[in-house]
């Protein structure tokens, strides 16, 4: 299991082992002790998620406010989706920057999501099946989110816009100027 610190401050991407022989493939994905040692973050996780979605749906951006902060640890578990994070935390040297990667069901990596952070990914697969870790539950009301589009982000999602399947709450979601100005 490899770790490394994405551009952006205590956001890693995670390369797991993946053992194959002839039965098909056994891969690791998730050792508290190895992420401590790695990341020296140590995190308590107390929900996981998993979601189904269809190519062209995009989830986000999205993060609970407060105290309800959630770090995430997310993965696909099948097809591939282009997945994205902002570093929302006003004392971060990183602050206001976004990263975006590819996770698929071929390379097996994951992103680990620090409080603070806006995520969002868009299906470029059929299908996509993601699947994710919190340290926080999930707190109804407490959702806040930043919109896919904002200009000053400027995200390249990688597939036409107008191929986007949205939420509404997702497609009246504030810019990032109207929140953190
Ligand atoms: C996130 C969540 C949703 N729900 C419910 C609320 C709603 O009726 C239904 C769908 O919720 P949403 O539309 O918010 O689901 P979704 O748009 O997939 O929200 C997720 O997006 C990705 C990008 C994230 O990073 C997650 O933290 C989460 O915000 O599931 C839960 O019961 N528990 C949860 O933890």
């Amino acid at each position: 299991m490899q770790f490394e610190e994405t551009p952006l401050k205590d956001c890693f991407l995670i390369t797991p082992q993946v053992f194959e022989d002839h039965r098909g493939i056994f891969l690791e994905t998730y050792h508290k002790k190895k992420f401590f040692e790695a990341t020296g973050i140590d995190v308590e996780f107390v929900q996981d998620n998993q979601s189904v979605s269809r190519r062209g749906v995009l989830r986000g951006l999205h993060f609970q406010r407060g105290e309800f902060a959630q770090a995430k640890l997310v993965r696909v578990i099948y097809g591939e989706v282009m997945d994205v994070v902002v570093d929302l935390r006003p004392e971060s040297p990183t602050f206001k920057k976004s990263h975006h990667l590819i996770l698929n069901d071929k390379d097996h990596q994951q992103l680990y999501i620090p409080q603070g952070f806006a995520h969002g990914f868009l299906t470029l697969s059929e299908t996509s099946v993601f699947s994710y870790k919190c340290d926080r539950f999930y707190k109804p009301g407490e959702e806040s989110g930043i919109i896919y589009n904002d200009p000053d982000l400027a995200i390249a999602w990688g597939m036409k816009e107008e191929e986007f399947i949205l939420s509404e709450k997702d497609k009246i979601l504030p810019t990032l100027k109207a929140s953190f100005s």
